[in-house]
């Protein structure tokens, strides 16, 4: 099977892009290099160099080229040295693939000839070889920190999570949606906007100021997009950047970020939209799990020592439900005080988020049914509760707090008609009462930060980190 592989792999490097010089040689990539089991004929590997150490018989260099965390080892003859082969460098190395005798590695690279294709002057480069450079550190380098092991490891579990988002809702039936980015709608109550404009050329007389006619947004949120979708789909997603004019410089918000939202018809039940949210987190979890075990051990062990055993726990067991008035006497008989008192009818801030979640055992907590006059206006008023509390649910997680919100949308056109009519929206959202006249539907979605997912299961403080240029007040780098 592996023989097939690496074969296969070896024909098809060659057939597509051929080595005019060496038509026969297969070019690898690092972790194909490492994974051979075929190891005749020469290969090619390109890299940047990692190490190289020099002694009196041998050169041994390693290079990475972001296929996987660990390096290739190069074994050379001394007299390929030259002064261009820095750490930092960009590399080509021709050789045969031999077994290794060190415990570390299977294979290693016998190098038969070594080129530089892109020096790489150390003087000024921000990095040193071999050395562990704090985070804050290379967060001022936003063009040269996926050189770093912890931010190279960090966009393969982001490239792993992002795919296998996507299979489960594959897998699940749902159809995948490009919902805008430029919008008109403002997606009531989820945050602050960035409006979109020309730059600063004044109109000229009669001419509309508005490039489309019309105030235009960054989206908030897919969400009312994704509304118009499931009256003609059961099951729809989108997965796509969103941008919040927060001016907030904590380690949970970023001003540009991705998230992923789902929206399902034909739904009655909350519980629905929490099992969704549920099996999601685990799925994709155990799938960066298994196929980035490496790339996640390295946050384990670095990072969030704590994290490895808190994510085993979530995965096995069932998250827990409370209520928001649940929550709220929670909170009231707490041992500590808080900075905001809790008290029926106000917001959970992440002091309270992060105290509930301790509370529970420091496990997944879906917080339900808030209060009416807390949430936007598409939230399902509760039969049980007219006017007091709506079918609403935030998913609450170790470390972070809020990681997901969603709800049982109000398609009842009578109740959603006289609640926009009160908020003085009822004309802006005309199209938004259609979806409620035309074949309107039960439904329900919730959306999730993938950052703050992905601060979730690696441990990661800072939301600066998981994201490969992030931006926030005072700072759009690059
Ligand atoms: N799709 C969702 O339910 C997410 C929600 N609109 C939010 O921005 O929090």
């Amino acid at each position: 099977m592996f023989r097939a592989h690496c074969l296969l792999v070896a024909l098809r490097r060659c057939s597509s892009a051929p080595c005019p010089r060496h038509p026969q040689v297969a070019r690898l990539s690092v972790q194909e290099a490492q994974e051979a089991q075929e190891l005749a004929g020469d290969v090619k590997v390109q890299g940047w160099v990692r190490s190289v150490r020099s002694h009196k018989e041998v050169l041994f260099l390693h290079i990475n080229d972001g296929s996987s965390l660990a390096n290739l080892q190069v074994v050379g003859d001394p007299t390929m040295e030259n002064r261009d082969l820095t750490f930092g460098s960009a590399v080509e190395v021709q050789g045969k693939l031999i077994r290794s005798l060190h415990k570390k590695q299977n294979v290693e690279l016998k190098a038969e000839n070594i080129r530089v294709i892109g020096p790489c002057d150390n003087l000024k480069f921000p990095f040193k070889t071999r050395e562990r450079h704090p985070l804050e550190y290379t967060r001022q380098f936003p063009h040269l920190r996926c050189r770093t092991n912890i931010l190279s490891s960090l966009l393969r579990v982001r490239s792993e999570a992002t795919a296998a988002i996507h299979s489960f809702f594959k897998d699940n039936g749902y159809v995948h949606i490009h919902t805008p980015i430029i919008t008109s709608n403002d997606c009531e109550g989820a945050g602050e906007l960035f409006q979109v404009r020309t730059s600063d050329k004044v109109p000229e007389p009669g001419e509309n100021p508005h490039f489309f006619n019309v105030p235009a947004f960054l989206t908030v949120s897919g969400q009312l997009h994704l509304e118009v979708m499931a009256g003609a789909f059961t099951q729809v997603f989108t997965f796509g950047p969103t941008f919040r004019a927060e001016n907030s410089q904590s380690r949970r918000h970023l001003a540009e970020f991705y998230m992923v939202e789902a929206e399902i018809s034909f739904t009655e039940s909350l519980q629905d939209i929490i099992q969704v949210m549920e099996d999601l987190f685990k799925a994709a979890t155990s799938v960066v799990l298994s196929k980035c075990p490496q790339d996640v051990e390295l946050f384990h062990k670095y990072v969030s020592p704590a994290q490895k055993g808190r994510l085993e726990q979530m995965l096995k067991n069932k998250f827990i439900i409370i209520s928001y008035t649940e929550a709220v006497e929670i909170l009231k008989q707490a041992p500590q005080t808080f900075v905001f008192q809790p008290e029926w009818g106000c917001d959970l801030q992440t002091e309270h988020e992060k105290y509930l979640v301790k509370h529970c055992g420091e496990v997944p907590v879906f917080v339900i049914n808030y209060p009416y006059d807390l949430k936007p206006f598409y939230m399902r008023d509760n039969e049980d509760e007219p006017q007091r509390t709506v079918a609403a649910v935030d998913l609450l997680v170790p470390g972070i707090g809020e990681l997901c919100g969603g709800s049982l949308r109000e398609e009842r056109l009578p109740f959603l008609q006289s609640r926009l009519e009160r908020l003085g929206l009822a004309h802006a959202y005309q199209w938004y009462l259609d979806l409620r006249q035309f074949g309107s539907t039960p439904h329900g979605g919730f959306g999730m930060g993938f950052e703050r997912y992905l601060q979730c299961v690696l441990g990661m403080e800072n939301i600066k980190d998981v994201i490969p240029f992030p931006r926030f007040p005072h700072s759009c780098l690059l």
